[in-house]
């Protein structure tokens, strides 16, 4: 039996880019740009007015001058004001383009204003220290031409702004991967139904779609029985149509167990069934020349939920950004620990950030693997190597987070 480790590395080396498509602005957030992003123009593309207040010329306050008539007012958006004559000043708003012949801005708070002879005139009361002071220079952010956004990132609303500052109203971005989401078992009912004693409501498929939404990916979801025939149908057109399939459920010992055998008369090639690991061993990872990749996860709603967050999201990642490290989050035992098989476990926990800012892991009480109603109480799940057994407080180990 594979190790998780050794899993993981598997899964992820089926990860492939998907190709590109072109979308409005206003709906790429979250995607991947797949196109570099250059500044159109300088940043700020004029010498841009920082504060309101009056512009002059420094070297007037250098020879002392100390009140200044107001030639003209500039608001934002307006034209350049040229100084009427020589000692003036303009009285100018923040987001104006300094007027020519001007180079530094006074705020008000730095003035007083009076009125001689019909001629309005601002009094320092502050001189101002340096020539340019309170003026946000042209081209000192990004010059022209310069690489604003390189493809590959993730568009976050920084990146959006900047792409809407250079005017770009589509972006070329990667399509998101399309996930059809699998539930199997004759005990599953659908949730608008009552189940009757014996049958449940198919929830994994509810968490997985929401697991994918939450990572970027689109899904669908289908449901067959325990029926071969069903399988034999119904999976083919699926293996052809989407990237991934997140199978859950039939893949352990039992007699409707038919996924593992069934996926491989389907063409899919098995990568690895079963991982040393609790709770998810009975995971069934495999993929289909130039079609889908397929996890089949064990039914166990905990176990599902496992695998999703430790191979499914992970991969999604890697497909979407190939070059970037996955991140690898850690956070310290809060209590000792004892798990005595030797497999990875998977233990439950609660988060809490000490007051030096690490993560401190409270482990929870879970009723096993089926116990869903205990992942509401829990932040993520603190992966326990094989070895040792006993697990100390204080001791970092990775955490794989869901909330
Ligand atoms: N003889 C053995 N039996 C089992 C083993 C084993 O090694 N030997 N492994 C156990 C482990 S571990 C797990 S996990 C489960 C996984 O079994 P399957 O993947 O075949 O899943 P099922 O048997 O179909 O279902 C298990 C359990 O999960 C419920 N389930 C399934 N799908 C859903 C769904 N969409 N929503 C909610 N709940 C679901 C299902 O009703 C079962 O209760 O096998 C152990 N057995
Ligand atoms: O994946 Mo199974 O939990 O180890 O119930």
């Amino acid at each position: 039996m594979i190790s998780v480790e050794d899993a993981t590395r598997r899964v992820l080396a089926t990860a492939r880019p998907r190709p590109t498509e072109t979308i409005p602005l206003t709906e790429a957030v979250g995607r991947i740009l797949q196109e570099p992003l250059h500044a159109d123009r300088d940043f700020p593309p004029f010498h841009r007015v920082a504060m309101d207040g009056i512009a002059l010329a420094f070297e007037d306050v250098a020879a002392g001058q100390t009140t200044f008539p107001i030639s003209a007012t500039q608001l934002a958006g307006m034209l350049p004001q040229p100084l009427s004559s020589a000692q003036t000043a303009v009285e100018i708003m923040t987001g104006a383009a300094l007027p020519p012949g001007t180079d530094t801005v006074v705020r008000y708070e730095d003035l007083q204003f009076h009125v001689v002879n019909g001629q309005r005139v601002a009094a320092l009361q502050v001189p101002p220290p340096a020539a340019g002071h309170n003026v946000h220079h042209q081209a000192v952010d990004r010059e022209a031409g310069d690489l604003l956004l390189p493809a590959g990132v993730k568009l976050s609303p920084a990146e959006i702004a900047v792409a809407a500052t250079i005017g770009a109203a589509e972006l070329q971005v990667a399509r998101k991967l399309r996930v059809a989401v699998v539930s199997t078992g004759d005990e599953l009912v659908e949730l608008t139904q009552t189940p009757l004693p014996h049958q449940i409501r198919r929830s994994n498929a509810y968490m997985v779609q929401a697991a994918l939404h939450e990572a970027g990916a689109e899904s669908e979801a289908f449901h067959f029985n325990d029926d071969q025939a069903a399988l034999r149908q119904g999976l083919p057109p699926l293996l052809d149509a989407f990237d991934a399939l997140v199978l859950s459920g039939g893949v352990s010992k039992g007699q409707a167990d038919f996924l593992p055998a069934m996926l491989q008369e389907l063409g899919v090639t098995q990568h690895f069934h079963e991982v040393q690991q609790r709770p998810g061993k009975p995971f069934w990872f495999g993929e289909k020349a130039g079609g889908a990749v397929v996890f089949a996860l064990p039914g166990n709603p905990v176990s599902t939920f496992v695998n999703f967050y430790q191979y499914v999201r992970p991969w999604l990642r890697r497909c979407q950004q190939p070059h970037r490290k996955l991140p690898r989050p850690a956070a310290l035992l809060a209590t000792d620990f004892t798990f005595a098989p030797r497999m990875t476990y998977f233990l439950p926990v609660r988060l809490e950030t000490a007051p030096f800012g690490h993560l401190l892991a409270h482990p929870q009480k879970i009723g096993g693997s089926g116990d869903l109603a205990s992942l509401l109480h829990c932040d993520g799940f603190l992966r326990l190597p094989p070895e040792p057994t006993e697990f100390k407080a204080g001791d970092a180990y990775p955490l794989v987070r869901f909330r």
